[in-house]
């Protein structure tokens, strides 16, 4: 089973310290992971560094690997290249890692990640002229093509309607139980992470604020801490948690996390 654990690690980016001392207890896969955290914490900063395309101190330790590539990073506002068709693109990120020949199970692979996501219907368009959701899913197309033991999704469901949301998130949640994935999400949707994800980790300015099963991390008392909101967790007549959003903690918190 593959396992993630980051140590002490931190992160430069254009000269300036974005994250420090990141420790966490070992990820392992089977899990749904949500990274939750305000604007400018350094979510997508994280990814990065984890992915190796943000350099800094600590250490990513990955265990249970099967592959040279048990990562797949799927960034905010992808979708690949505009000139591309849907199918190209996705066979394309398929291909990375520096594997010329296409053969034919992968053109199977890129038709089942294409039916998974219920967009073959897209196949033949070109990336350039498709809505944000249609990119969006395709985005999520080209790192689920990677077959990853590590999925690394950075707000996959932002641009996608409601039923989309519900759809991708199931999905997701499903794939960690039948096949041992790891996914970690970043969302703002805090309702989605009490739903949908095993454990949270958050982060607020750069660093660790908690990390554990999402019923013991996502509670009030971290979300007006971190969010600055005041909320109440309750069970719908299905049983579910849902987030109550009561309003702002602190009027003059405002936009804190956004000059960070
Ligand atoms: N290339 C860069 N050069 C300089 N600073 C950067 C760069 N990329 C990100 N930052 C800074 O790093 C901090 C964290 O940004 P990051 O995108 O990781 O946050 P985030 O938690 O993903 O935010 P959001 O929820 O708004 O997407 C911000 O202050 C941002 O301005």
């Amino acid at each position: 089973m593959v396992s993630l654990q980051l140590q002490d690690l931190g992160a430069r980016v254009g000269g300036r310290q974005i994250l420090s001392g990141i420790t966490t207890p070992p990820l392992t896969g089977g899990n749904l992971v949500a990274l939750l955290g305000p604007n400018a914490a350094g979510k997508s900063t994280l990814f990065r560094r984890i992915f190796g395309l943000a350099r800094g101190g600590g250490q990513v330790n990955i265990q249970g690997a099967t592959s040279a590539r048990p990562i797949a990073y799927m960034p905010q506002d992808n979708g690949g290249r505009p000139v591309l068709s849907v199918y190209e693109s996705v066979l394309l990120a398929r291909m990375q890692g520096g594997r010329l020949k296409v053969g034919p199970e992968d053109h199977a692979k890129v038709a089942h990640v294409l039916a998974m996501l219920n967009i073959t219907d897209l196949r033949a368009r070109s990336v350039g002229d498709l809505s944000g959701g249609q990119r969006q899913m395709v985005g999520a197309a080209q790192a689920l093509v990677q077959d990853p033991q590590i999925l690394l999704m950075d707000e996959p469901t932002s641009a996608l309607d409601l039923s989309r949301q519900l759809d991708l998130m199931a999905l997701l949640r499903r794939l960690t139980r039948d096949r041992d994935l790891l996914i970690v999400v970043a969302m703002h949707d805090l309702g989605h992470a009490l739903r949908h994800a095993d454990q949270a980790m958050v982060i607020d300015r750069g660093g660790l604020v908690a990390c554990g099963p999402t019923s013991e991390v996502v509670v009030p008392s971290l979300l007006r801490q971190v969010f600055g909101v005041e909320t109440r967790i309750e069970c719908c007549s299905a049983g579910l948690p849902q987030l109550i959003v009561d309003g702002r903690a602190d009027e003059s918190c405002l936009c804190r996390a956004v000059a960070v």
